[in-house]
């Protein structure tokens, strides 16, 4: 069986016309924890929409090579006033194995005392979402991916306002899953926190500007060139039509040069 849990083939993905993620090449391997850095606007949400099927490719492709898949947004797109308890949001993990209606068994509901309990939020099972704290709605969030067992995790700044104890228990939850074999994404603003627990990282500015070990990747330079692509791009720029180059032949265009990544590293 493949080792590649995801393989990027010259991606672009956007919106309206405009490329969002351009001319992405490379492969994710199964196991592996990735960090995906850049800018605000810079992708990485675009991307993490794009492997979870939710935003089609303009151009290129992505295949995906898992079982089950978790993918957990941004905060600020999760709407907590939704009258729910923790306990409904988090047995949500069992969606794909139960249905929406489906009766939970008593398994079930080991399991999920288990994944509260990992999170720490054994007790908070009957409070109402739009009564917990952002951590502790970030944990509950947390529980529900666990519940559902996927091999390939998908993280939207998981981390934003959220305190360092959290930021160090949730950080706890995902290294067991990347042990556990599965693989994980997670888009990150802190680079301190990519250098201390991230092996992989993509720095993307629309266009990946570097990816491999995050000791080569987070360097000054790459930064100062992730800087220097996002600030030279023009919003207002139509992207590059697919249909008017020859094929086999890349397109070159003023501020960067189509990427191709080819080694990844295994944790
Ligand atoms: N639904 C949408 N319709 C049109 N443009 C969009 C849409 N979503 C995102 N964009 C644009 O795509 C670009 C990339 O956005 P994206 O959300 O992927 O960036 P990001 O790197 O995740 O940013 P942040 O760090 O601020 O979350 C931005 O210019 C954004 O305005």
């Amino acid at each position: 069986m493949s080792n590649t849990c995801l393989e990027f083939k010259n991606l672009t993905l956007g919106y309206h016309g405009h490329a969002a993620i351009h001319h992405l090449s490379g492969e994710v391997q199964r196991g592996s924890l990735t960090a995906v850095v850049g800018a605000n606007g810079s992708g990485k949400s675009t991307l993490m929409k794009g492997i979870a099927g939710i935003l089609k490719p303009i151009s290129g492709t992505c295949v995906t090579r898992y079982q089950r898949l978790a993918y957990l947004s941004q905060q600020s797109e999760i709407d907590r006033t939704f009258p729910a308890r923790v306990i409904d949001l988090v047995s949500l993990g069992y969606w794909q194995k139960r249905g929406l209606l489906g009766r939970l068994t008593s398994r079930d509901r080991a399991g999920l005392s288990g994944c509260l309990g990992a999170v720490g939020l054994t007790g908070f099972e009957k409070r109402p979402l739009d009564s917990l704290s952002g951590g502790q709605m970030q944990r509950a969030l947390f529980a529900r991916t666990m519940l559902q067992d996927a091999d390939l995790i998908l993280l939207d700044e998981p981390f934003n306002a959220v305190d360092a104890r959290t930021i160090a228990d949730l950080m706890k939850v995902i290294k067991g899953w990347v042990s556990e074999g599965r693989t994980v994404l997670c888009v990150l603003h802190d680079h301190a926190l990519v250098r201390e627990h991230f092996l992989q990282t993509l720095l993307i500015a629309r266009n990946p500007v570097a990816w491999g070990a995050t000791a080569e990747v987070m360097t000054f330079e790459n930064l100062r060139r992730a800087r220097s692509f996002q600030e030279a791009w023009d919003e207002q720029a139509g992207w590059c039509d697919e249909n008017t180059e020859q094929p086999g032949q890349p397109h070159v265009h003023r501020d960067h040069l189509p990427y191709q990544h080819k080694v990844v590293g295994h944790v």
